[in-house]
């Protein structure tokens, strides 16, 4: 007989079933995977009335010679002490957010059938599925799409979906533009780290990207403690999210305590992933972040993954550590490596970049 495919699994997905998706939309009964209250109270949400803002950064401010040296300046903050921040004025056509935004709202209002089209498969990682957790056995409150979207040449088109039609169309533009966005970003990251350029762009440059599409059905008994996505540090380079709707849910772990983002009409929230972490040798923080979905409206977000390497390494900047600037504070691996070692953690609820600090 067969073990069910999520314990021999290497990765943390699992295919989306019928009863997941009566699940979800009855949510008067809701299956014990999916109750994780533990999870849930463990830790402080800061209230609606405590006044907080997660940074805020200008693109137009970055690229004002006037003003740039101060918004730079802002930028390394918000990367030191959060790890997260709003990005305002990206300059992303908004035909192409728009397309993006609509072609995945459309996806996710098919019928399962169809959207099982692109079912994860067996040990994959790409197509529709939700996330576990092998930790506790736990699935996760969504339903997903990830795809590899760059480098055009390593795409695997039958993952992609085929409804609605011109969702291949809209990925293709949408996984552009955010990737000159995200290298825009680094180049002023680059300046605040007093590094070369090159340097850092140059980890980023011809490497993958991948994309992870969610939808966080509401949940209407919200005391029965469901996660969106289990509390997690990003494993790539750089994250760049896009919210489709107005509906808050994610939430950032500081110090402690989950801070709610809210999201700004128009605005990416960009975050520090596990390799940007150790390339900039600690000084730029991956912060732990989890979903709550919301109890009234469904949540959909579009999120883009750079990934970065040093001559197929993970390691700090090698211009950190020269001439006695500083001491690695971790130690360094073969990318190959770090990716599988990065699912294991993430599927067994720990995580990989702890195990490479010196
Ligand atoms: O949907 C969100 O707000 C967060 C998603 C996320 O953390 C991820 O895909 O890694
Ligand atoms: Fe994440």
């Amino acid at each position: 007989m067969k073990t069910p495919t999520y314990i021999e699994k290497l990765v943390n997905r699992h295919e989306i079933t019928d009863a997941a998706v009566s699940a979800f939309s009855d949510s008067a009964q809701i299956p014990e995977k999916y109750i994780r209250t533990e999870e849930v109270l463990d830790g402080v949400v800061v209230g609606e009335d405590e006044r907080y803002e997660l940074p805020v950064i200008d693109m137009c401010r970055l690229l004002d010679p006037e003003l740039s040296a101060t918004e730079i300046q802002k930028l390394g903050a918000a990367c030191r002490n959060w790890g997260f921040f709003q990005l305002t004025n990206h300059g992303v056509e908004e035909a192409v957010i728009r397309e993006m935004k609509d072609n995945t709202v459309e996806f996710f209002s098919l019928p399962l059938e169809s959207k099982r089209a692109v079912s994860v498969r067996d040990n994959g990682f790409e197509g529709f599925g939700h996330h576990y957790s092998r930790a506790n056995d736990k699935l996760d409150w969504a339903e997903s799409v990830i795809l590899l979207t760059q480098p055009v040449e390593a795409r695997n088109m039958e993952m992609w979906p085929r409804d609605p039609p011109t969702f291949k169309h809209a990925l293709d533009k949408y996984s552009v533009e955010t990737r000159n966005l995200a290298f825009q970003l680094l180049s002023f990251m680059a300046a605040d780290l007093g590094v070369d350029k090159e340097a850092l762009l140059g980890a980023f440059t011809g490497k993958r990207q991948s994309m992870a599409i969610h939808y966080y059905p509401p949940c209407r008994q919200l005391e029965k403690k469901v996660i969106g996505i289990t509390p997690h540090t990003d494993g790539l380079g750089l994250t760049l999210l896009l919210h489709v709707d107005d509906t808050p849910g994610l939430q950032i772990r500081k110090d402690g305590r989950w801070f709610p983002v809210r999201p700004l009409p128009g605005a990416f929230v960009i975050n520090i992933a596990d390799i940007l972490d150790v390339l900039t040798n600690g000084a730029y923080r991956s912060v732990e972040h989890r979903v709550i979905p919301d109890a009234e409206r469904g949540r959909t977000t579009v999120v883009l993954f750079q990934e970065a390497d040093v001559e197929g390494m993970v390691m700090p900047l090698p211009e950190l550590l020269m001439k006695g600037k500083g001491q690695p504070r971790y130690r360094s691996i073969e990318l190959d490596e770090y990716i599988k070692g990065n699912f294991r953690a993430l599927a067994d609820g720990t995580r990989f970049i702890d195990s490479l600090k010196i």
